[in-house]
This record gives structure tokens, sequence and C-alpha cells, in this order.
């Protein structure tokens, strides 16, 4: 029956995970039209029940439970996101020692539990811990390290320059969280891509739901498991789930929303995000191109190509998507990358402990459909059991053909063969801005050209993917990429409200009178004098004169006692020649 699908779906996914995450159980079994479940208790007594009954032979009063699940995950959801804004409100992850704190518990978790996340990382995408290790353990403890090290600096008020009007006054800006913050992941580095934006929210003072991606299942469940065993549990939480969970959740009002995926979801976020006027950042992807000069050295730039390329089996959103180069390269480049596959991965790729499987057969199956009327240079071996497709080069690709359209996301990689330079930049303009973009060559100019002439998330020259790892960066992607950055500061600044805060004196009430009605000439011309350092000429001398004037009230009173003395030593010499002069 097609609501029994439904039903065991809804109950295998989010619902079944958040009731156990927080220790109270559902009830559904109630054989009657009057089911109620909403509160706790009711759900412990359900629970009991429902390991009696078989739920799925209860025909159409399953289609009421189905009802009955909806409503109550639209109030679970508004319930669960008030809990994590009422410890917000608390204050009590303002204090910069919290957040220190924090973060030295988050660093404790992935150091005590490493060998769980790495494990769960490994049955997701089928990657060796060594990998799972240096391509995300590394990434997070790397960036808890630099924010337990800056943090202090960055949480500072920093003072401003001032106007003439606001000279004598405080004036500064002071970094302040932003409130609840929804981190959605995706699933290709499922732990990195949700713990590195928890870092930069945590370091800004805020409250974060994580909604992991369900695609990696297993790392969302690790997290879900570790995080309240080491954070504070009404702070920070996590919301396991599909499709429909997150549709529920974008419902609900946040203070910024950090969504990493597809350009299609992304702009799904934003349409929810702007209900409430929350501000976004959008992790996205696009094809990212790789021009090879013909001034390189061949041997380097194919071993640096393969290695980011079929990194995490091509599911990389910064792996170079296709190469550009001369027609006359595309052999070399094929023999060099093929060269390097058996270099990395042995004469059995599919023994190899460093490649990894497509994700699942939907993503399986699209790739696939991506070789459809190319020409194979390289690789195209595939098994649908294992999830697996080989290292694969495309050779002189049509633009016009579908592996060209999308995002490749999967180890296949098209040549498109172009005449020069100009014509590589006229074809990267041509489209959607990517996220990132790779030029090989020995010229500096021709590097630094390729940088001017285009727009690109970030952009990597003479090697691929390591822009990634230098959080002094900000990491993000532009025009249909994304929006917004991350990365070390880049992810304080992205979490913080920079507020500027001018703190005035009640006195010196002359000065203000010149803002106030009524208004005149003479006090524009003063306002042109303190905002624009304007003068008008007619009363240039009138200003100089007050100046000096001013200047000279300003050393009186400073060396006043001084002067007098001065003026005192000045009488008695007169006094005194006067004097002499008169005896002779
Ligand atoms: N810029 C980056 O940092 C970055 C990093 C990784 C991946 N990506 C991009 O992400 C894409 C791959 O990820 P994906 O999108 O397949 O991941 P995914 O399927 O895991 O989806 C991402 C998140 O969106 C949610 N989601 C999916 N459909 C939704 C819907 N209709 N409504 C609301 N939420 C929904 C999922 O639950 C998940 O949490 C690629 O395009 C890749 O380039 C970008
Ligand atoms: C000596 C061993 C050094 C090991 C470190 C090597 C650096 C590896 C860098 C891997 C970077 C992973 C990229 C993750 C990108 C995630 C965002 C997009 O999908």
């Amino acid at each position: 029956m097609w609501w029994k699908k439904v039903y065991v779906d809804t109950w295998g996914g989010w619902t079944r995970e958040c009731f156990q995450e927080w220790g109270s159980y559902i009830c559904l079994v109630i054989p009657s039209m009057f089911m109620v479940c909403i509160e706790r208790w009711t759900f412990e007594i359900g629970n009991f029940l429902a390991g009696l009954i078989d739920m799925t032979e209860l025909g159409a009063q399953g289609i009421i439970y189905e009802l009955a699940l909806v409503a109550y995950m639209d109030q679970a959801m508004e319930r669960e996101v008030q809990r994590v804004r009422q410890a917000f409100l608390s204050g009590r992850s303002r204090p910069l020692r919290f957040r220190l704190q924090q973060l030295e518990a988050l660093r404790r978790m992935v150091q005590e539990r490493e060998k769980d996340i790495l494990a769960a990382i490994a049955a997701d995408l089928c990657k060796s811990e060594l990998n799972a290790y240096s391509q995300e353990v590394i990434t997070v403890l790397g960036e808890i390290d630099f924010m337990l090290e800056n943090l202090p600096e960055w949480v500072t008020a920093k003072p401003v320059k001032k106007n003439l009007l606001t000279m004598m006054d405080e004036a500064y800006i002071q970094p302040q969280p932003l409130g609840v913050v929804l981190i959605i992941g995706a699933w290709n580095y499922p732990f990195v891509l949700i713990i590195q934006p928890l870092i930069g929210a945590i370091a800004a003072g805020n409250a974060v739901i994580i909604k992991p991606s369900e695609l990696s299942e297993n790392t969302a469940k690790i997290v879900a498991k570790l995080l309240p065993q080491y954070l504070d549990q009404d702070l920070y939480v996590v919301i396991n789930g599909g499709v429909e969970e997150t549709t529920e959740l974008l419902k609900q009002r946040f203070d910024h929303i950090f969504y990493t995926g597809n350009t299609a979801v992304g702009k799904i976020v934003m349409e929810a995000a702007a209900k409430h006027l929350t501000p976004v950042t959008l992790e996205l992807g696009g094809k990212s191109p790789c021009y090879i000069d013909k001034d390189c050295d061949l041997d380097i730039v194919c071993r640096r190509i393969t290695w980011g390329k079929y990194m995490n089996c091509g599911q990389t959103c910064i792996a170079p998507d296709y190469i550009l180069c001369e027609a006359s390269l595309q052999s070399q480049i094929v023999w060099k990358i093929k060269e390097t596959v058996k270099e990395f991965y042995g004469e059995n790729i599919k023994e190899s402990p460093d490649y990894e499987r497509i994700i699942n057969l939907r993503h399986f199956k699209r790739i696939l459909s991506l070789l459809e009327g190319q020409k194979i240079a390289l690789g195209g071996e595939t098994d649908e059991a294992t999830r697996y497709i080989a290292p694969t080069v495309l050779t002189d690709v049509d633009p016009k053909t579908k592996v060209m359209q999308e995002e490749i996301f999967g180890p296949v990689l098209p040549i498109v063969p172009v005449k020069n330079v100009d014509e590589a930049i006229d074809f990267i303009n041509e489209r959607e801005k990517p996220l990132a973009l790779y030029v090989f060559s020995h010229n500096h100019k021709l590097i630094k050209r390729m940088i001017d002439e285009t727009s690109s998330g970030g952009v990597t020259g003479n090697d691929v993917i390591m822009h990634f790892t230098l959080n002094s960066f900000p990491f993000g992607g532009v025009g249909s990429s994304g929006m917004g950055a991350y990365h070390g500061k880049h992810s304080f600044d992205t979490f913080s409200h920079q507020r500027p805060c001018l703190l005035k004196s009640l006195k010196r009430e002359g000065a203000n009178k010149l803002r106030y009605p009524p208004n005149s000439q003479s006090k524009v011309d003063w306002g042109k004098f303190f905002l624009l350092r304007r003068f008008n000429k007619e009363k240039l001398g009138l200003l100089v004169f007050t100046f000096l004037g001013i200047v000279a009230a300003v050393l009186v009173k400073k060396y006043q006692a001084v002067l007098r003395r001065k003026a005192l030593l000045i009488f008695l010499v007169v006094h005194r020649l006067r004097w002499s002069s008169k005896q002779r």
C-alpha cells in the first residue's frame, strides 16, 4: 500500500532519529481516530505499545498516524528551534571563555572519538580512514586551533576613525553573534562541511542547529550522537532527516542560514530564508575549469590534476571539472594521467584503498549517462553493484554535449580543445561563474591575465584544490557558485554582526546646537567645515582667526604657570634695567 512506504520512510528517517536523540518516544499505536501524540509521557506508552503491534498491518489507520506524524513534525521543529533560541537568549553562548571552552570540547570530541568518526566517513564513502583523516579531520583540527589562537583578538571592539563632530566621543565596532544559525551540510565531505561552519558559528557566539546530509547517514548519526556528549546540549543541536524534514526546518525563523549543496536547492533555501529576511551563505557548486598552457611541465601538471580530480572519486566541489587546452596536448595529457593513475592506485584500481565509490545509485547512473556518445580515452569501466567508476578521461569533447552542461561530480574528466588562452578565457566567461578556476603555465603573466579577465569563487595557479587549505582565504563562490564565504576569520565574520557603537557625552551641547533647528546658512557652513572640511572663502579669515584664538587659548591654559613665571621675570628684568639707567 502506498501509505506503507510513506509511513515506513518517515518512521525510518528523521522521526525515529529525532526521538531517539531526544530520549523520548513516539506514540502512534492507539488504534483509534483520536490519536494524541504530543507530550512525552504519551510517547513513552505509545512506544511500549508499538513493540506489541505490527504497525504496517493497521491499514487505513496508518494514514491517520502519518498525518499525525506530519503535524507532530511541524510542532516538533518549531519547539526545537524555540528551545535553541531560549538557550541563546540566556546569553551563555556569548562570553569569550565559554566559546573557547566549547571549541576545546569540540577538539576533544574529534580527538577522543576519532576512530568512530573515521569509521562513519569510511562507511559513507568507501574511504580509507587515512584519507578521511587527511581530507576531513586535519582540516577541522586546524580550524579549531586557528580559532582558539585568534578569537581573543577578534572578539575585541575595534576603535574606528572619527570626524570633527565625534572627535571627543568613543567610536568602535563590536562584533556580536547573530543568534540562531542553521547549518545544512552536503554528503561529499560529510564531517568537515558541517563541523567547519559550526566552529565559526560557535566562535562568533551563536546557537546552532545542524542538519547533516541524509545521504551520508553514518556520519549524520555519529555527529548527532557525539555532539551532545561534548557540547552544550541546548545551544548546539543536530536534527537529522531528508528533504521533508529540511523543508519543515526551513519554515522556521533563523538569524542566518549556512547551506552547502547544489545550486538548485540553494535557490529553495534562499526562497525560504527570504520569508523571514534571513541572510544566507550559499556554498554551491558548478563546473570548475582547468586551463593547461602548452608552456608547462606536463608530468607535474597531470599528477596534480589526477590527485584533485579523482580524490573522493571526483565528488569534490572544487575538483577540476574539465580541461581546456590546445588539441595537440590531449594525447600527452591522457597518457600522463594514465601513468599517474597507475602510480596512485596500482594496476587494480578497485583494490586500491585510496579510490572511493559513488555515493549512491542515482548519482552512479547520472554520471554514466554523461559518458554516452563520448570518446573515452581512458577508463570508462564501471560496476553498478559497488558503484565503481574508473578514473575516466574524455577527449575532443563538444561543449554542447551533456557532460559539459552540468557539474560532473564524479571521476570523469572531459578535455575540450581550444585554440589559445584567448579562446579559453572567452569559453569560461560565456558560462556561469565557477567555484574554482585552475591555470597551469610557466608563464606568470598568462596566469595573472587569466585571473584578471575571468571570475570564479577562488583560483589556484599551477595546482588544484589547494586554496581550500589556506584558512586565511575566504572560501566561497560567486554568482551561481554561491554567495558569502567562510574559513578562519571569514567564518567568524560570516556569523557575526559588525555592530557600530558610538558613545557620546551628555556635555558639550554648544557644538550640538549646530544641527538643531532652525537651520541657517551659517550652520550649514559650519556643517561643511566639520563634516566635509570645506571652507567658505568669505569666512576663511574668521575661521583662521577663530582657530588661532583657540590655539592661543589652549596654549595659555596649558602653559599658564610657565607664562606667569616668564611674565614676572620679564617684568623684573625691565624694572631692573629702568632702575639701573636711572642710577646712571
Ligand atoms: N561550495 C562548497 O563548499 C560545496 C561543498 C560540497 C558540495 N558542494 C556542492 O554540493 C553539490 C553536491 O551536494 P548535494 O546537493 O548533492 O548534497 P545533498 O544531496 O546532501 O544536499 C545538500 C543538503 O540539502 C538538503 N536538501 C536536498 N534537497 C532539498 C530540498 N528540496 N529542500 C531542502 N533541502 C534539501 C539535503 O538534506 C542536504 O542536507 C555539488 O553541486 C557540489 O559542488 C559545494
Ligand atoms: C602529508 C599529508 C598531508 C595531507 C594533507 C593534504 C591536503 C589535503 C587537502 C584535502 C582537501 C579536501 C578538500 C575538501 C573540499 C571540501 C569542499 C568541497 O567539496
